[in-house]
């Protein structure tokens, strides 16, 4: 189907949005009035731009306050229809919407309402413009789709018609199933948005906390399949108003916003892009680094050994059991500092995995490094973060493990035997996108979000996961001032038994992250614990967490530039041990604080 996107769902100059709703693909735009106000380009420059990028106009928008008014009102908005239907034929636009009424003196009389639409529908079609009428949740006297219809019909005029907005209609709690009884030639326009369910005032909601349709917390597929039903033929199209879209460069926010109706049409069944391959475990995380002395230490002490060197990269592999991590030294992490760059992910198909990827509109990477290594299909997720789709010893495809070579390590190790999950730290204007992304270009399943203090603002989590929890990747987010040395990524690695895991690291010379006596007291109170217990946890800095399927218990090294380690002992538990996060930054800013980082 045609996609659209309105222009008041993107940053920037009008030029910048057109432009960046070009490039992520989309055919059409709505032209929001205040942005062709604010723009130095006249309507025929405009009309030209949408052209040249390959953008039609779909609609032009908003009217407001038109109908059901008293006389002199309505002739004053006759006047000004005239000038808009003069503007749009410049424009090469020729739908206008219409919102329902907010006007104080607007009156409770549907057949007025109906009297005057068609007045203004005669106008339109003299302008060969089209009227398409929409409810807003908070119109004064029309204020669901079913009632805006029902004043659409008793008008009966060729030249207008009803504009469904799922925002409105869902906002509200309406039931789409009344979209069965428009007939797909008398809807004129579809807008899409999805919102998170909030209990709040519906126009704040609807100006500040609209979001792309699969971000919220609406069946946004569920109205599109009764639309489609009717016959409707018209675009998809987006109309998102968000404070932090306003903010967010508009180049990354059109993608995003793409994506979405391309995993909505694949929802409903109109597209059907090469179908999601779940990752079934991580390959290797790959750190760079300016310096790997610190990273090894790091390392050792965590039971890790080198075992093996890239043959044409200074890229080392650090192995114990199942968890690899990849040690990079070449340029790159000159200007960035120590991080998580990369993660390979084990998949049953890399090559169907980056065909999905690229299908929705995933950067794609170079499949080869260099000419002699295996050629390994990657993708760009939204924070940068390369994801890699691997075969480890898989003998029937490439393996990124032979651009390895054996090198002597030392053996033993503290019991580490996978990497338990990643945390990735997002920028904050991509939080809702990195989980659209992560859902549905890797196939994984989103748990709920949850607010999580920092003692200098607040941040967000959420997981992304596979269904048997063999991947697992949280990320974080939020409105807090992100500071690196923080609000680092980590790494968590499993272990059987964390006591003695953490024991280990600290005789071998790595240093935890010390946590308050006040968290042990306030354990002591919440839980019962065998005798000792509860005094080694306070010794070493392990923090616990229990839900209904087992215990969690973990602690956490010191940060080394923009990365963490986490020792994690599962047993049953199925969280990341979000509830203690507030705790661990909270003394991840004391121990910046006092050891500098
Ligand atoms: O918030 C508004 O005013 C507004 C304007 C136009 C729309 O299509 C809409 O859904 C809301
Ligand atoms: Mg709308």
């Amino acid at each position: 189907m045609r996609t659209s996107i309105a222009t008041v769902s993107l940053s920037g100059s009008l030029t910048e949005k057109l432009t960046a709703a070009s490039r992520a693909g989309f055919d059409g735009v709505e032209i929001f009035e205040n942005d062709l106000l604010a723009s130095p380009l006249s309507p025929e420059e405009v009309r030209a731009r949408c052209a040249d990028l390959g953008l039609s106009i779909d609609l032009y928008q908003p009217m407001r306050d038109i109908e059901a008014v008293p006389a002199e009102e309505f002739a004053r908005n006759l006047r000004r229809a005239r000038h808009k239907f003069e503007l749009m034929r410049r424009l090469g636009a020729d739908t206008v919407l219409v919102c329902s009424s907010v006007h104080p003196l607007a009156v409770d009389d549907d057949s007025l309402a109906a009297r005057h639409l068609s007045q203004l529908a005669d106008l339109a079609q003299e302008s060969g413009v089209r009227v398409a009428y929409e409810a807003l949740a908070w119109g004064r006297h029309v204020n669901t789709y079913t009632h805006a219809w029902s004043i659409v019909e008793a008008a009966d005029h060729p030249a207008l018609g009803t504009c469904l907005d799922s925002f409105h209609i869902l906002s509200r709690g309406s039931d789409p199933k009344g979209v069965a009884d428009i007939p797909g030639e008398k809807i004129f326009f579809l807008q899409l948005a999805d919102a998170p369910l909030l209990a709040m005032d519906v126009l704040q909601w609807s100006r500040h906390y609209r979001c792309f349709p699969g971000q919220g917390g609406f069946d946004v597929a569920g109205l599109v399949r009764q639309v489609l039903r009717t016959g409707y033929d018209g675009p998809l199209s987006l109309e998102v108003f968000n404070d932090v879209f306003r903010q967010a460069e508009a180049g990354p926010t059109a993608v995003d916003a793409h994506r979405s109706l391309l995993v909505l049409q694949e929802t409903v069944g109109v597209a059907a892009p090469p179908a999601p391959v779940v990752p079934t475990g991580v390959a290797f995380a790959e750190l760079v680094t300016p310096d790997a002395e610190p990273v090894a230490a790091v390392l050792g002490a965590l039971g890790f050994s080198r075992t093996a060197r890239h043959r044409s990269k200074p890229v080392d592999l650090w192995q114990q059991g199942e968890a690899r991590i990849l040690v990079n030294t070449s340029g790159a992490a000159r200007r960035t500092g120590t991080g998580l760059a990369a993660i390979g992910l084990e998949s049953p198909d890399p090559a169907g995995a980056a065909r999905r990827a690229e299908a929705l509109l995933a950067p794609v990477l170079p499949r080869r490094r260099a000419a002699e290594d295996a050629p390994l299909d990657a993708v760009a997720a939204p924070d940068g973060t390369a994801l890699f789709f691997c075969a480890t010893d898989r003998p029937e495809l490439p393996n990124w493990r032979a651009d390895f070579a054996d090198v002597a390590g030392e053996s033993g190790g503290a019991g580490v035997h996978r990497i338990d999950h990643l945390a990735l730290t997002q920028p904050w204007h991509h939080y809702d996108e990195a989980t659209l992304f992560h859902r549905s270009v890797l196939g994984l399943h989103a748990q709920e979000s949850v607010d999580v203090a920092d003692p200098y603002g607040l941040m967000r989590s959420r997981a992304v996961t596979n269904a048997d929890g063999s991947i697992r990747i949280a990320l974080g987010g939020g409105a807090a001032p992100t500071d690196d040395t923080v609000h680092a990524q980590h790494i968590a690695l499993a272990t059987d038994d964390v006591v003695a895991a953490a024991r280990r690291f600290r005789q071998a010379g790595g240093r935890l992250l010390p946590i308050p006596a006040n968290y042990y007291d306030d354990l002591a109170a919440r839980h019962e614990f065998a005798v000792g217990e509860l005094e080694t946890y306070r010794e070493l800095g392990i923090l616990y967490d229990r839900d209904a399927h087992g215990e969690f218990r973990h602690c956490y090294t010191l940060t080394v530039g923009r990365v963490f380690f986490e020792l994690v002992q599962r047993d049953g538990y199925r969280g990341y041990g979000a509830q203690n996060a507030p705790v661990r930054l909270a003394a991840q800013h004391t121990a910046r604080a006092v050891i500098g980082g």
